[in-house]
């Protein structure tokens, strides 16, 4: 059998089978999703992440690209209870370490106890508890990956659904998920997408009607272009946000983040809209969170199980984010028309500014 070692911030080393061979290190969280393995391993907020299922078997249903959130996986090692021969197959070819037979339940308390940790893994033929050791010893704490955008954001503009007749949507990729995109493009966009540290006049050049900031890995503090982008654009043009997006709204608008102890990663999170009184399901995956709105922002929705702020309205601006994914895959879809409300009024906001036809 091959060897297998997960070295957990303080020294604790747990023993696995392993699967897919390779050393790795990065932040220990855990998902309680029991679906959508593939959406979540291509989901670009899991870059410099381990990623524990707590669901006890991952892979049941195979490996199909049409599900895939981006186009590669992006935790830097997987650790479950049982993993199938097709998800194995999948880890081991993109070269990312895997483990089973191992008691994610042990795994789980560590970090639900300790918090969101450093960890480092070691899986091979010849590889030894050392090796793992030696890996969480270089592994960084997660604010320290200061550039963490340049590992997921595109190069360079890309334009999606240019010959549809909807809202012109700056979406600053700060490593976007493709449903987001394509969330989008279903309700006639046109998407812009930006590089995670594009210039002002790049973004202005395209004549927005709104300003989309995405979800993506890592401390929010550390995307210091898009928090500029939002204070420059917030005047004028309507700005929008999904999870990361909603911490980067709330710092560039007078608001503060923090790190959660071990975060919201499921597709089961309940969350309570103020207004309405009505509690939906929801699908997360965020290890900071908006800690005070400042006075700009005012708390819509909050979570159900520790109040934290899911939902965020301008006060005075045209503004709407959300700490959930509505655009779901993996999870419930009770929140997808939070597009058709940002896109509505990103119009209404086009329709005011519309200069009058002289008749
Ligand atoms: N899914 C996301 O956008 C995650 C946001 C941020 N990286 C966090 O962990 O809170």
């Amino acid at each position: 059998m091959t060897e297998a070692y997960v070295a957990l911030e303080g020294g604790h080393v747990i023993e696995g089978r392993g699967r897919a061979p390779g050393t790795a290190r990065g932040e220990l969280v855990f998902t309680t999703a029991y679906s959508g393995y593939e959406e979540s391993l291509t989901d670009p907020s899991y870059e410099e992440q381990i990623l524990t299922f707590s669901y006890p078997l991952i892979g049941n249903y195979g490996v199909r690209e049409e599900r895939f959130e981006s186009d590669r996986i992006h935790p830097r090692a997987v650790l479950a209870k049982e993993l199938t021969k097709d998800v194995a197959d999948w880890l081991a070819g993109e070269g990312v370490p895997a483990v089973d037979h191992l008691d994610t339940r042990e795994v789980v308390t560590d970090i639900r106890d300790g918090g969101a940790m450093k960890c480092g893994i070691a899986v091979g033929e010849d590889v030894t508890e050392e090796d793992a050791l030696e890996q969480l010893e270089q592994c960084k704490a997660m604010s320290d990956h200061t550039d963490i955008g340049a590992q997921v954001s595109v190069d360079e503009p890309v334009v999606h659904g240019a010959d549809n007749d909807g809202e012109t949507v700056a979406l600053i990729d700060c490593g976007a998920k493709g449903s987001i995109v394509d969330s989008l493009l279903e309700r006639d966009a046109t998407v812009h997408v930006f590089p995670y540290d594009a210039a002002a006049a790049d973004v202005e050049a395209v004549k927005p009607d709104i300003l989309f900031i995405s979800n993506g890995p890592g401390d929010p503090v550390n995307f210091g272009q898009a928090i500029t982008l939002v204070e420059a654009f917030v005047e004028d043009t309507p700005v929008a946000g999904i999870c990361l997006g909603q911490q980067i709204v709330a710092e560039a608008l007078g608001g503060t983040t923090e790190k959660m102890t071990f975060g919201h990663r499921g597709v089961n999170q309940p969350v309570l809209d103020l207004e309405s009184g009505q509690v939906v399901m929801t699908t997360q995956n965020h290890g900071y969170t908006v800690a005070d709105p400042g006075d700009h922002l005012e708390v819509t929705q909050i979570n159900v199980n520790d109040d934290t702020p899911e939902g965020i309205d301008g006060v005075e601006y045209d503004v709407l984010t959300r700490q959930y994914h509505p655009e779901a895959n993996p999870g419930p879809e009770d929140t997808l028309d939070f597009f058709d409300d940002v896109l509505a009024m990103a119009s209404e906001r086009a329709d005011a500014q519309a200069v009058p036809a002289d008749d």
